[in-house]
């Protein structure tokens, strides 16, 4: 059985999947109303139109997450570590990730967090290119699956794999979990870029010089290049700053029009600033995330910030 915590947008897509796929899922979320209308009704509002499968149980009773020998958490970065110390404590053997950011107070990735307060567990994470939407759709989907364990790595994969979405292995989880968080402050600078009226040209220079910064902080921290270039980095930077449906190109195009931030918990927001310390400790130059967190913060417009790109010295590729 497989577990999935945070009933959003993300877990509900997965677990919708896994249930179609023929897994028995638990879907816990935080609010006992929401989740009791899910299990009656079959029905989430954060994925209009999906019905809920017969073997998912839709249940805010984390008593009912005991019997998983997996669980997923789907619930943003930032909220991972609350959502931790208030779930008691779990005997699942595998915990996966399905998080996109990095935590801005302990600058840690999300499966370091899980790991502490789950030493006994084999943790893994999932990302890349994926909208729910698209997902819960039965729409084609890859992604990567990084953990350290190659054989719990294989096992899960296979558990996770279906039909629709196709999971390929790595042992590099430092790649996997920051392609998927720093692709989401890339998708910011290009939403402002296009929401500002600048172009695609300046999307392209973002997106590569974004994938330039990606790279460097990277490999700084341990990471494998070819990690990133695949679907958790280059796939999901192509994605991201691509579509109007993310919520990070989205904040980006609205911050571009002079409009006021929008969700500050979309998640590139608070990964924008962890980066830029990560990079410091690094001694690591991120121009692009630097622009990006000023944007956000309301010190720079996007003015000011290409005024600021486009005036650093000039340098080789
Ligand atoms: N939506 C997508 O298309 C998509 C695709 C891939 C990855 N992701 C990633 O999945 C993760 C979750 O995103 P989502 O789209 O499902 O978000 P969401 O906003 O739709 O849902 C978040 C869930 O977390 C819960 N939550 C929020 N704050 C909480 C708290 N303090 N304590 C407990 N629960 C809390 C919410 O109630 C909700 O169930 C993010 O890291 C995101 O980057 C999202
Ligand atoms: O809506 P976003 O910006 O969080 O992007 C969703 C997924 O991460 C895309 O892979």
């Amino acid at each position: 059985m497989i577990g999935v915590v945070g009933a959003g947008a993300f877990g509900t897509a997965l677990a919708v999947t896994w249930a179609r796929a023929g897994s028995d899922v638990v879907l816990w979320g935080r609010n006992t109303e929401a989740m009791a209308a899910a299990q009656s009704l079959r029905a989430l509002p954060c994925l209009p139109g999906v019905t809920l499968p017969d073997k998912i149980h839709a249940t805010a009773d984390p008593g009912h997450l005991d019997d998983c020998a997996t669980l997923v958490l789907a619930v943003p970065t930032q909220f991972l570590p609350d959502v931790l110390t208030t779930l008691p404590a779990f005997s699942a053997s595998h915990i996966v990730a399905a998080c996109k950011g990095v935590d801005l107070r302990s600058l840690q990735g999300p499966t370091t967090t899980i790991a502490q307060a789950y030493p006994q567990a084999v943790t893994a994470i999932l990302s890349g290119p994926s909208f729910a939407t698209d997902i819960a759709a039965g729409l084609p989907t890859a992604l990567s699956l990084g953990c350290e364990n190659d054989a719990v790595g294989a096992s899960l994969q296979a558990a996770l794999s279906t039909p629709t979405i196709r999971l390929y292995r790595t042992q590099d989880v430092t790649g996997v979990e920051l392609g998927g968080a720093l692709k989401n402050v890339i998708a910011i600078a290009c939403g402002a870029a296009i929401g500002a009226g600048l172009g695609d040209s300046a999307r392209a220079a973002l997106m590569t010089r974004g994938m330039a910064e990606i790279m460097r902080l990277a490999a700084a921290m341990g990471a494998r290049r070819d990690t990133l270039m695949g679907l958790s980095g280059l796939g999901d930077l192509a994605l991201t700053c691509a579509s109007p449906a993310s919520r990070n190109f989205a904040l980006g195009m609205a911050l571009g029009r002079g409009e006021p931030l929008p969700d500050a918990t979309t998640e590139g927001v608070a990964t924008a600033d962890a980066a830029l310390r990560l990079a410091t400790e690094r001694d690591l130059d991120l121009p692009v995330t630097q622009a990006v967190s000023g944007l956000v913060a309301g010190r720079l417009t996007v003015k000011d910030a290409m005024t600021d790109l486009l005036t650093r010295d000039l340098k080789t590729e």
